[in-house]
Order: C-alpha cells, then structure tokens, then sequence
C-alpha cells in the first residue's frame, strides 16, 4: 500500500483511494493525473483485490491506454490481463465481439478506417461512372458523418441477411450513402461511428447484454473525461448504473475537442448528473517552472466558461518566458532554428527534448525549411500517416487475410505483386461470390480451377495463405508477418519496387510488432493486434528518435518537453478565423484552451512566435490576441513591434469579434447566497471591481475563492 501512495501529494492520495462512488477529479495541467489514475487502478486490483477484468479504464489515445498498461503492469502482478484499459471504440470492440451475432453479424467483423471508406466509396463510384474527387469524398464522408450522429440508421443495416437494393429514388448523394451503407455490410466493416452506434443499439435491444456488462464492471474510471461527447458520456453512466463507482478525471481548461462533439459540460456538471458526487482538485503542478505556470494561469483566467482554478507549483524558478516578433516568416524560422541550436549547446540538451507546436499543419512548412537547412533531424508527430501509407496497409492485409480474409483485405493484395488478376476476373469473382453469398477469398479458393482462372497466381496465393493460417498458433504476430512477407511474394516485389524508404517503412512495423511484443512481455493473439491497429489514429504514433519534435497542439495534448516553441501566434491563426466564424465566442474560448494547452507543455523554456506580412488572402498579419492578453511583466519581447502595428493590430482585435460572450451572468450584490457547479453553495463576501470578481465563500471549502463575475454558471441560491 505505501508503495501505491509514496511520492504522491495528499490530493493524488486522495483520488487513489477514493474507489466508491461518483467521484470527479478535476485536474490541472501537469498535475500528475496520469500517475493518480494507475496507482487508482493498481490500488483496486492489489488492496482491494479486484480482479481486472472487473474494471474498465478508459483513457483518450491507444497510445495512452499502451503506456497505462505498461506502467500498471509495473504495479500489479504481471500476468494479470488489462485489456479492459483501453479507449472508448476499443471497449465497444469489446462488447461487439461477445454479442454482435444477435444484430447478425459475424464475430470476425473488420473495423473501418478512413482509407477503407474511401475505397468503398471509390468502388460505388465507378460502379456508378461518377468523378470522383477530395472534395466529393470529403462531403459525402462528412454527410455519412451525419447521419451517423444518431443511432436510427442501424436498424437498416442490421436486418437479417443482404440489405435491399439501393434505392435510387433520392438525391445522387443519398444514393451514394445507401450504396456505401449497403457495401459496408457486405464486408461487414464498422467505422468508427458504428463501433458506438452499434453497441448502443445492442444495450438497447439486449438488455441482458447490457446487465452482464453493468453486472461485470465493478469500477470504471475515465480519464480525459473533458473531451467525451455525450455518447460516450451515455455510455459511461450507462455501464456504472448498476455499481455506482464511476470516477472521472480531467480539466476542462483543456478541452480541445469542441468542435467535434466533446462537451466540458459532463465534467463541470458532473455534480447535478449524480447527486452524491464528490469532487478532488489536483492543482500542483510537477511540470513546468514557475514562469511559465504563470503565463498559463494568466491566459486561461480569460475564458469566462470556466472553473477557476489557479495551478500552483512549487518547482524551481528558470528563465522568463519570451515572445519572440519577426519581420518576416523567414526571420521567425531562422530565430526559432538559431534558439535550438543554442539550447543544444548550453545545456547540452538533446534534439528530442525540444518541440515546435503550431495551430495547423501546414505551419509546419516553413519551420522544416530552414531545419532542413541546418541540418537537423526532426520528426512530424502525428501529421505523418504511417499506418495509411499503401505498404502498410498492404502488409496489414496479409495479415487480415490470415486472421478473417475479408473482401476489403482481398482486393487489396490479390494482384500485389501481379498474380493476373486483373479487372475482369475480379469481376468474374464478384458475381461468384454474390450469386453464392461466399467472401470473395472462398469464391477463388472454390473456382481455383475455372477455366477463367487458370494461368494466374491465384493457386499459389492460396496455398501461402493457407499455410500461414494452419500455423497461426504456433507463431508470434511479428513471424506471421515476416512469413507472410515472403510467402505471398510481397517482400520480393517491394524489393524490385527498390523503393528504399517503403521497405524501411516495412522494417518499421515489423520492429514495432517486436517492440509491442516485448513491452506486454505476453504473447499477443493476431486478432487482438489487428484488432487494435485498426483503432489505431494519427495520435499514436510514438517515436523515440533523437530528433527535433513538429506537431500540431491537438496533438500535442498530455505530452510534455522542457523545451516548447509555439509558432505562427498570429491573429487569425491561433484563435482560428474559420473557428470564429462558425462558433463564435465558444470557438474564442476554445481556441484559447488550445494556446493553453501549448503553452503548459513545456517543462523548462517556454519561446511563443511569430512575424509580419500578410496572410492568405492578403490579410496583414497582426500578433496574436493571445500575447496581448497575458500580463506583460509574465514575459520578455525580443524584436521591435512598431508603434503603429501596434495599434493598428489592438484595433483589428477590438473591432473583429466580440469581446465577451452574449448572456453574461447578472451582477449579484455583497452577501447573496449563491451556487457554482462545482464548488456548490456559498456566500459572496467580497466584490473587486478592478478585477471584476466575486470572492465567495463556499460553504465546503476552507478559503474563500475569486470567481470572475462574467462567470455564467454562478446561481444565484432562493433560501
Ligand atoms: N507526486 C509527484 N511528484 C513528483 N512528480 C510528479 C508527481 N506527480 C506527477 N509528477 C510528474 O509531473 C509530470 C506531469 O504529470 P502527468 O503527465 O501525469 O500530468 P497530467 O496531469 O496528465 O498533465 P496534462 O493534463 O497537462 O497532460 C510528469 O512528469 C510526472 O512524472
């Protein structure tokens, strides 16, 4: 127990402890949440001997849940089984594989990627003779994106047995979309919507499939829980309804996923959800120096929806944070390159220890140009597709091929390298298949002898792939592959191909299969690994490599370097003008929670940046609001703005959105009782003008708090 308990702060202890009930962690940037969440998870599973399988962990990335495993792996018993730490789509995974068949569906479904959809939508337009582009594929996933919002349309794809002809009644877009659901069927595919979609239709339908779960998981604890959509909310009160112990962890500062469904509000109100909930801040932070907490609190005491919360730290003081101006782009990269050369060689720090972050990744542009220059190695986190690249893809699908062979993985390497199987034997395969209701691998293995089959390769392709599945059990994920690779001729054709970087691409996912093999110190089943690499998004990727870090701050998010540079703060780009446009003020606050996000990674040396010119559309480029509104004496400027950009950019600021969101909340009067969302009922005792405050004493807290007075959310209490 006290090795659960030894180095963590009395509030960390607090929450591992804290297993009954409704309880929400409200924690800061770079307070240690992570290492309260696994000792929680150790604490249960060795002092209170709860067996794992009994409990769900529910974390942002698979990258997070990897690391989680690892470090309570470390903890508890090693042989324990943690697949129930994972995210969100991958405990829908879970429940999918147990109870599908009563939707009729096969157990071995494949799970969708954005790729794949394009491929289906691809087929249906030639199968239509339309032209297809980015942008109609964009609009037509957005659109599928829609009408995946809710869960009606699965009711229509689970019937029993083929789906209807495509009714080609209404709009050419509408086609498209039944066509798609329709293939998506045929390959038995979920995308990532479905997942969610499907498992609530199941609970709905199933209630005893809903029971066994709720009656399973004993406790669930969620982490991130600022950035859950109401879905995943659903799904969470749902499973704990029975227990009662749901433990939530985040800081709505940090929410970043507005914009695609996630609402803080689950987290701020958690209290009015579940009436006996209890509430634990973590507000020390171990990250980052004083300098920079500062500048943090300084930045987000601007949002006006919020908890106020200052963060504390009691970590040594370092050096100013600075806010480097350019008069140019060029100039902005060559100062940034010139800072990292220099922490390089004063502190002796490594390339891998400083990172660049940026609004958006075409930002990334000019900053690579000017590294390149120099000579310096960096990696781009996150906007390198490594797991979309078609040699990837390619070798994920032998392995498909062996575990479900799957229509989808068919097509994709049934003439890679060429084995004669072009167009019209394809064609000749669908029908088969269709006509017969066989996979498109059992038509071939069936008509291998057809005259419209022979002298092709398709007798030998077999024989590999049957091979492999006879020694499925008897061979790691990581042999499988590397047979698979030689067997099917893959590896000989990439080698002709003489492509150097596809093959170290391959080298690259083999040595990370090995990699993953080693850090479970467990075997890992073929379906499992497929299983989670197909959840796998742009987030997880991980990368060791001594090299300068590129990434955009959505991606940067629960990551932390001692050197952090944030690039373009300029207006327009960070807050975003389409943002804006399309949110207003809740975007403003948004993107304001993404600059905090930024700014409280770095651990030691903070540098924010930016230059004159002119933006796209012509626009002159002004500092960002950010920069101004943060207390000058927080930061040092290098570089000389003008008096007259100045104040031309203050005006362009006052002038371009509104200063402060509509329906501020009314102004109360010394000594009104009132009620806030998290710190519940207490008194106003004091009003500071200057700092348009409230200072209220809550009845459940020792000190007073200044809670702003735009504060919507401050009730005020009828007694
Ligand atoms: N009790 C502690 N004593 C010393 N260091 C700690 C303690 N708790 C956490 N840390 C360290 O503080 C840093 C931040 O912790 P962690 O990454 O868990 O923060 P977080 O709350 O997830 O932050 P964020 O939300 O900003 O991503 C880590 O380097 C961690 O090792």
């Amino acid at each position: 127990m006290e090795e659960l308990l030894d180095g963590l702060n009395e509030s960390q202890q607090q929450a591992v402890v804290s297993t009954e009930g409704y309880i929400r962690v409200i924690a800061g940037a770079g307070s240690g949440k992570t290492r309260a969440l696994t000792n929680r998870y150790a604490f249960i599973v060795n002092e209170l001997g709860v067996d794992p399988s009994n409990m769900l962990s529910v974390t942002f990335t698979n990258k997070a849940a990897n690391e989680m495993k690892r470090r309570v792996k470390k903890l508890v018993d090693g042989e324990q089984d943690t697949g129930f730490i994972t995210t969100y789509h991958g405990f829908c995974v879970r429940v999918l594989r147990e109870d599908i068949h009563r939707l009729f569906y096969p157990k071995n479904f494949i799970i969708l990627d954005v790729e794949d959809q394009k491929i289906l939508l691809r087929e249906i337009f030639e199968d239509m003779n339309l032209k297809m582009n980015d942008k109609t594929f964009k609009r037509i996933l957005d659109k599928i994106g829609m009408l995946k919002g809710n869960t009606h349309y699965v009711q229509q794809m689970i019937l029993r047995g083929a789906m209807p002809d495509a009714d080609d009644s209404g709009d050419l877009d509408s086609q498209i979309i039944q066509r798609y659901l329709k293939k998506q069927k045929r390959v038995y595919g979920l995308d990532f919507d479905d997942l969610l979609n499907f498992t609530f239709v199941l609970f709905e339908q199933y209630k005893e499939v809903l029971e066994k779960w709720q009656e399973r998981l004993y406790y669930i604890q969620v982490d991130e829980f600022q950035d859950s959509s109401l879905k995943q909310f659903e799904l969470v009160k749902m499973l704990a309804a029975q227990h009662g112990n749901l433990f939530v962890v985040g800081d709505p500062d940090q929410t970043i996923y507005e914009w695609r469904g996630a609402d803080p509000k689950y987290m701020v109100e958690f209290d009015s959800y579940f009436k006996d909930a209890e509430t634990i801040f973590l507000n020390r932070n171990y990250r980052s120096t004083p300098e920079i907490l500062s500048l943090g609190n300084s930045l987000i005491q601007k949002n006006y929806f919020r908890v106020d919360k200052d963060m504390i730290t009691e970590n040594p003081s370092g050096v100013k944070v600075v806010h480097y101006h350019g008069k140019d782009e060029n100039e902005e990269a060559k100062w940034v390159v010139q800072q990292i050369q220099e922490i390089v060689s004063r502190d002796g720090a490594e390339w891998k220890n400083i990172a660049i972050m940026y609004r958006a990744n075409y930002l990334s542009r000019f900053i690579e140009q000017e590294l390149i220059r120099e000579n310096i190695d960096y990696t781009i986190f996150g906007g390198f597709k490594f797991f979309d690249r078609k040699e990837i893809k390619d070798a994920l699908a032998h392995l498909r091929m062996i575990a479900v062979a799957d229509d989808l993985s068919f097509s994709r390497i049934i003439n890679v390298p060429k084995r004669q199987i072009g167009k019209k034997r394809m064609q000749f395969l669908r029908a088969k298949a269709e006509e017969e209701g066989l996979s498109l691998y059992d038509a071939l293995k069936k008509y291998v002898d057809h005259e419209r089959l022979l002298r092709t390769g398709a007798q030998s392709f077999i024989d590999a792939i049957e091979s492999l599945k006879e020694r499925q059990a008897e061979l790691s994920v990581s042999e499988l592959l590397q047979e698979a690779m030689q067997h099917t001729g893959y590896e000989a054709y990439m080698r002709e191909d003489g492509d150097q970087e596809r093959l170290d691409n391959l080298t690259e996912l083999l040595h990370s299969i090995v990699q993953y093999e080693q850090s479970l110190g467990e075997d890992i089943l073929l379906d499992e690994y497929l299983q989670m690499i197909s959840l796998y998004t742009d987030d997880d990727r991980d990368n060791q490599k001594d090299s300068v870090k590129l990434m955009t701050i959505h991606t940067a998010k629960g990551l932390e370097f001692p050197y952090v540079f944030v690039v373009g703060m300029t207006e327009n780009v960070l807050p975003n003008v389409r943002a804006l446009r399309q949110r207003k003020e809740r975007a403003l606050e948004e993107e304001r929670r993404l600059a905090y996000v930024a700014v409280t990674r770095a651990e030691r040396e903070l540098y924010l940046t930016e230059s004159e010119g002119f933006q796209n559309g012509g626009q002159r480029k002004y500092p960002s609001r950010f920069i101004f509104e943060v207390n000058e004496d927080l930061y040092e400027r290098i570089g000389q703005i003008d008096e007259a950009l100045l104040e031309e950019a203050k005006e362009y600021i006052r002038a371009s959105h509104h200063e402060k969101p509509i329906g501020i909340g009314d102004s109360y009067a010394k000594n009104t009782r009132v009620r806030h969302p998290v710190f519940g009922a207490g008194t106003i005792q004091e009003i500071d003008d200057k700092k348009n405050t409230y200072l209220v004493f809550f009845d459940q807290l020792k000190a007073p708090r200044p809670i702003s007075r735009n504060f919507k959310k401050l009730e005020k209490l009828e007694e």
